[in-house]
Formats: C-alpha cells, sequence, structure tokens
C-alpha cells in the first residue's frame, strides 16, 4: 500500500481538511478515491498549465481556478456563483468565454482554502442536467487577459425594441409553416433551418435572385406599416422588395457567408423575434466580432459590415452572453466578470433586402462578385505570369507585413528544433526563407546562415546579429556543395507551379554535400488528420495575426480532466468548426468557379490548393482617431499572400522527381507536411 507525505504533495486529497497545513508532516493513506481523485487533480493543473499557460501554487491564496467549471463546458455563472459563495464572499468570478474554467476569489484566503478542500472534487449539474466534477487550484491572482475592447463592425447597427411584443407576435402568427408551396412564396428546409421568401427567390444553389422571376405575392402586406415606420425614422433608405423569413430551433444556425453583393444593394436589415441570439460576424482576417441580437431588435448592415464581413449563427444550444442587463444588444463585451450562458429559444427572423439591378461597384474588389474579373489574380499560366504573382502575392506583401509578421513568429516549431539539435556540432547550415531568424539561434553550436527574399526581414535577422542575406529561393549564392544541412519552413508553398516548386526543393538539395540532410515543411491542404484538427483550425476563435501550422496556442477540450462515464460531448459553445464548413448549396462567400484564385477565410478548410491567404496588418489601437473609441480594435489593411497548400502525398511525389537525392523521412505535423531528404 503506498503512502504519501501530504505535504508533500502538489495539491491535496479533496476530504483532508488538514491538506494545506504546511507544516502537516502526518502520514496520511490515501484511499483508492483519493488517488484517483488526485491523479485528475495533477492533470488538471497540467493541462492549464501546458495548453492555457496558467500557474498553480501550491499554497493557499484567495483565489482559485476552477477546472471544468466553465462557460465553455456549460456551466453557468447562475450554477456556479452560488456554489461558491457557500465558502465565503466571492469578489470576482471571472468566466472567460468558450474556456473549460473560470477563476474565483475570495475575499480572505481563508475563503478560499475552504472552497478548495470542499468543493474538490465535488459534482455539480450543469445547464444541461449533466454531472460535471470541479478541481480547484490555488492561483496568484484571477485574472484574466481580456481583449480590448472590440468595436461593432464598421456599418453595423442593434436597433432594440423596434417593434412591441403585440406586433412580434401578430409578425409570428402572420407566417403560416404548413402550407408548402402556394405559388406567392417559396418554402425550404434547410440543414439547420426552415425559411420562406417572398417577394424573389434566393436560389442557395448559387447564392443569387432571379431577377427577372419576381414571386407573384410580393412582401406580406403585413410589414407594409413597419417598412414605412422605418424609412420615416431613417433606419433604411430603400425600401425592401424581398424578404426571407429564417426560423432557427436550439440548436440550428446559419453558415457565415456575405450577402451576395450582386444580388442586393448595400443595406440589409433583420429584425429577430422570439428569442435573442448571438450572430458572429467575421473579418476575413479571421477576426470575429460576436453581436448580441435581442428579440424584437432590428439589425442594420451596411458598407464594410455588409460588404465585407461575413455573418453567421453557429449551430448550438447555448450562447455565451453578458449577465448584467445594462448593455443587452451589440457587441457582447470581453469582460469575463459579467459573462454566463444563455439558453438558446425559437428564434425568426425577418431579413429585408432590396434587389440589386445594376452590378455592384463596392470597394471590397476581393469580395465582390460583380467586379471579380478584375482582381483577384488568376492561376498562372506561364512563368512569366508565375514570377509576377509571386512578386505581388508574396515578395512585396512580406515586405509590407514584415514587422508584424516578424512580431508573431516567436516559437520556433519542436519538430524543427529537433532536427537542428540533431546536427553535428560546427555542421554548416543554411535557412533558406529564414524570416525573422526565428531558427537561427537555437543551436549555438552550429554555423548557420539564413536567407529571405524580404530585405526587412534580413535586417530584422542581423538586428539580432545572425548571418543573413537577401536573395530568391531558386537561386541562393552559396556554393554547391558547400552545407551540411538545409532547412525551409514555410516556403516552398509559396512557389505558384509545379516546375518552380521542383525547381526550389533542387536548389536546396544543390547546396548539400554527399550525405547532407534538408528538412522541409509546407503547409497542407488537410487540416484534419488522423480525424484530428490542426492547431490552425482549431484556434478558430477571437484571433489575429497567429501563425499558421504549429504554435503555441491551443484551443481546450470540453472539459480539462475527463469525468464520470456518461458525461459525454454535448452542442458545447466550444464550437472550433466554423458553421462556414456546412453544407447548405455553398452560401459562401465566395466559390472557385474559374481560374481566378479564391480568398481564403482564415482558419476554416482550404476550398482549394491554390489560393490567397489574408493577412490582416494590425493598425495602431486607434486612440485619437475620431469615430474610434479608445483602445477599439482597428481592423488595418488586408494584405493577401499566395500559397499552394500540399495534399497528402504530394510532397513526396515532387521530391521523389528530384535528382541525387533520397527521402529519409516524411511524416505530418501540425498542418504541415514534411519531408527530411539526404544527397546522395
Ligand atoms: O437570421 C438572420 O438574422 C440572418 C439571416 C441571413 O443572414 C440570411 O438569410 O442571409
Ligand atoms: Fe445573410
Ligand atoms: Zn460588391
Amino acid at each position: 500500500m503506498l503512502t504519501f507525505c501530504i505535504s508533500s504533495l502538489p495539491c491535496p486529497p479533496p476530504h483532508a481538511s488538514i491538506a494545506m497545513d504546511s507544516n502537516s508532516q502526518s502520514n496520511y493513506k490515501l484511499s483508492k478515491t483519493e488517488k484517483k481523485f488526485l491523479r485528475k487533480q495533477i492533470k488538471a493543473r497540467h493541462t492549464l498549465l501546458r495548453h492555457e499557460g496558467i500557474e498553480t501554487v501550491s499554497y493557499a491564496t484567495q483565489s482559485l481556478v476552477v477546472a471544468n467549471g466553465g462557460l465553455g463546458n456549460g456551466v453557468s455563472r447562475n450554477q456556479l456563483l452560488p456554489v461558491l459563495e457557500k465558502y465565503g464572499l466571492v469578489d470576482a468570478l471571472l468566466m472567460p468565454p468558450h474556456k473549460p474554467y473560470s477563476f474565483v476569489r475570495y475575499r480572505t484566503a481563508e475563503e478560499a482554502k475552504k472552497a478548495y478542500v470542499t468543493l474538490n472534487g465535488k459534482e455539480i449539474v450543469d445547464d444541461l442536467g449533466q454531472k460535471i466534477l470541479l478541481y480547484l487550484n490555488f492561483v496568484e491572482k484571477a485574472q484574466w487577459k481580456e481583449l480590448g475592447l472590440q468595436a461593432l463592425p464598421p456599418g453595423l447597427m442593434v436597433v432594440e425594441e423596434i417593434i412591441s411584443s403585440e406586433d412580434e407576435k401578430m409578425l409570428l402568427e402572420s407566417i403560416n409553416w404548413t402550407e408548402d408551396i402556394d405559388n406567392q412564396n417559396v418554402q425550404k428546409y434547410l440543414k439547420h433551418r426552415r425559411v420562406k421568401h417572398f417577394g424573389y427567390e434566393f436560389h442557395y444553389e448559387n447564392n443569387n435572385v432571379d431577377k427577372d422571376m419576381p414571386l407573384p405575392g410580393g412582401l406580406p402586406g403585413i410589414c407594409d406599416s413597419f417598412l414605412e415606420k422605418w424609412l420615416k425614422e431613417g433606419f433604411i433608405k430603400h425600401k425592401p422588395d424581398q424578404l426571407t423569413v429564417n426560423q432557427y430551433e436550439p440548436g440550428h444556425g446559419i453558415p457565415a457567408h456575405i450577402d451576395t453583393h450582386s444580388a442586393f444593394e448595400d443595406e440589409i436589415v433583420s429584425l429577430s423575434l422570439g428569442s435573442e441570439i448571438v450572430m458572429d460576424f467575421k473579418h476575413p482576417d479571421g477576426v470575429t466580432v460576436p453581436v448580441m441580437l435581442p428579440r424584437r431588435s432590428l439589425l442594420v448592415m451596411t458598407g464594410e459590415s455588409r460588404y465585407l464581413w461575413m455573418h453567421g449563427i453557429t449551430p448550438r444550444k447555448f450562447d455565451t452572453v453578458q449577465a448584467s442587463k445594462g448593455l443587452q444588444s451589440g457587441i457582447i463585451t470581453s469582460d469575463v466578470g459579467d459573462l454566463t450562458l444563455s439558453k438558446r429559444g425559437m428564434r425568426t427572423s425577418f431579413t429585408f433586402r432590396k434587389v440589386r439591378q445594376t452590378p455592384c461597384n463596392c470597394s471590397y474588389p476581393l469580395v465582390c462578385d460583380s467586379q471579380m474579373k478584375e482582381t483577384p489574380p488568376s492561376f498562372p499560366e506561364s512563368a512569366r505570369e508565375a514570377s509576377q504573382l509571386e512578386q505581388d502575392y508574396v515578395h512585396r506583401v512580406y515586405e509590407e507585413i514584415a514587422e508584424h509578421f516578424s512580431s508573431t513568429r516567436h516559437t520556433p516549431w519542436p519538430r524543427v528544433v529537433e532536427f537542428l539539435k540533431s546536427l553535428p556540432c560546427g555542421s554548416l547550415v543554411a535557412d533558406v526563407g529564414c524570416g525573422n531568424g526565428k531558427y537561427l539561434g537555437v543551436n549555438k553550436e552550429l554555423y548557420m546562415i539564413g536567407c529571405d527574399r524580404s530585405q526587412k526581414l534580413v535586417d530584422i535577422c542581423r538586428e539580432r546579429c545572425f548571418q543573413a542575406l537577401v536573395c530568391d529561393a531558386l537561386a541562393v549564392p552559396l556554393c554547391s556543395g558547400s552545407c551540411d544541412a538545409c532547412i525551409s519552413i514555410a516556403v516552398i508553398h509559396h512557389f505558384s507551379t509545379a516546375e518552380r516548386r521542383v525547381a526550389a526543393l533542387q536548389e536546396l538539395v544543390r547546396l548539400l554535400r554527399p550525405g547532407g540532410q534538408a528538412l522541409v515543411y509546407v503547409w497542407a491542404m488537410e487540416q484534419e488528420y488522423n480525424k484530428k484538427k490542426s492547431k490552425y483550425l482549431r484556434e478558430n476563435r477571437i484571433s489575429q495575426g497567429k501563425e499558421e501550422g504549429t504554435s503555441s496556442d491551443t484551443a481546450m477540450p470540453e472539459l480539462l480532466v475527463e469525468q464520470v462515464p456518461n458525461v459525454g460531448s454535448r452542442d458545447s459553445e466550444c464550437c472550433v468548426s466554423s458553421v462556414t464548413d456546412l453544407p447548405e448549396g455553398g452560401h459562401k462567400a465566395r466559390t472557385v468557379t474559374n481560374a481566378k484564385l479564391p480568398v481564403h477565410t482564415n482558419r476554416t478548410s482550404f476550398p482549394s490548393q491554390d489560393l490567397l491567404v489574408p493577412w490582416h496588418h494590425q493598425g495602431n489601437p486607434g486612440e485619437g482617431k475620431p469615430g474610434h473609441p479608445a483602445g477599439a480594435h482597428d481592423p488595418g489593411p488586408v494584405f493577401h499572400r499566395y500559397y499552394h497548400v500540399f495534399c497528402e502525398g504530394e510532397l513526396e511525389a515532387t521530391c521523389q522527381t528530384l535528382n541525387s537525392v533520397s527521402i529519409l523521412q516524411s511524416y505530418y505535423d501540425q498542418g504541415n507536411w514534411c519531408v527530411i531528404l539526404q544527397k546522395v
């Protein structure tokens, strides 16, 4: 039988009330349950540290982190707070959105200790009636890095209480969902909601309306007085002639999309009836702004919010909302001291639009189907076009974004470090496409030389006292056979034809001495592999300027520590897979219809192998600028980088065409395909 000295354990078993006395040296025999608990407690500590960077301490403080007691695993503020308050006065309860833990601060360390001893390993029941075990650990401070106050997307407005409860009831009753098709309007059951169209049918197959085929009934007469009123009050400028009624049950949603530019005029308004809901607005760079739409409110989308941002409703049964009643509509602040869960009800929306009769000439050509002929660039058909494409959509972009790009590149990817550390002392190693030089110093025993196409990135390397030079990866100014090893990390995918990718790889081989090795990483088309989403996909949340491929930050599982059997997964808040992926006749911002390169939506699966990936250049926080609340997020300009993402087997197949080299190893590493080559 094992015995433990309690004071040497990182944390005590749950029911040992003497546990936190640091001078307690008595031996304590742990029961089987206590040992099991202890294992889970330690696991929670490790997960918090590894995945979230939260350090727990083994002495009593005022503050605790409550693993599994988070909005992300279905525990609402209303459930958790009374449980915690049994042990003392709660100063603050911080519940970060979508996270499976929360922080509580008691007035005294004594109170926190009481909660720690009594609540650890204790069961509570979440909002869906499922049992959850809490694991508490002391932390120095209950704190959460709040994202700066986010602004609503420009051009977006939510008008509360736009209609009365009586009018709401009347409008809801006016929709007859029982009739199927009565020639006056069109009714459809979609994957995650049902819809009815008036005035014109919206065809989800081509994301457009047939302008020559108005529906005979027009808009329901009952809407007239409301539309007149909104026109008079200035909420809308034009009388709509098309209405889509969407009905969402709890758990339903609508994929993120931009209403087709060529189909509708600028202004789109949506009336929320029956129940509130959170709609997510997503900038092409991946920044997401959740917006609360209370029942009886009107959402008005104009300008940038209508043309550039995608809007969608994540299919789930609960939304993360503010607990206080003060701010009801619009932006959901990041005040984690005031977030909770709200159970969804049946929501019906009336979305009014005006069918466009002339092509759209908005200022967002990259997402404008009317203007797509001019931009974006096409897939290159000659070597000259390929080189031009790379100049415009790789070299120039990196030069422009160099500083911001560099500020997001700190963490060397572990397996690249492993490769560099495995090389013999004194090896000469070329890092072709070295960026800001994050690999140039990882093994001080090597002679490393970096090269990059971007002068600014090379300057950054030199400021860090690394050897670096500007050159094209197709022509590296080093002697053939001069290098013991080479690395090419996230570079080859920027070449836009198969021939140029082969040439870039062959250039690496040229640099190697016989027996020398090259490690190559390229971005993978498959961002989900062996049923596991890459970190790139898992970071699909409020994120910006994050590193693609392997990065230091990871998404959390729903629970920090697994639970008693039968507590399975649920339709949770942690909805990392974006609604954009849901099939519904491709109601998406863009589809690839010709040789034009599609613009990728950051942190979603790739629609095709050749694409433009937006880089959102971080602007200044916006202080001092008119119309910017202090600290508001300034979206800044968006740049597009060309990528060819590699399919499984493609990198190996490409390497097999190279001369004088063999493939030593090939593997998948967090959304990247990788090979180690050896010169023969
Ligand atoms: O339900 C809503 O408010 C929005 C519906 C919508 O975006 C659409 O039908 O295009
Ligand atoms: Fe829409
Ligand atoms: Zn447009």
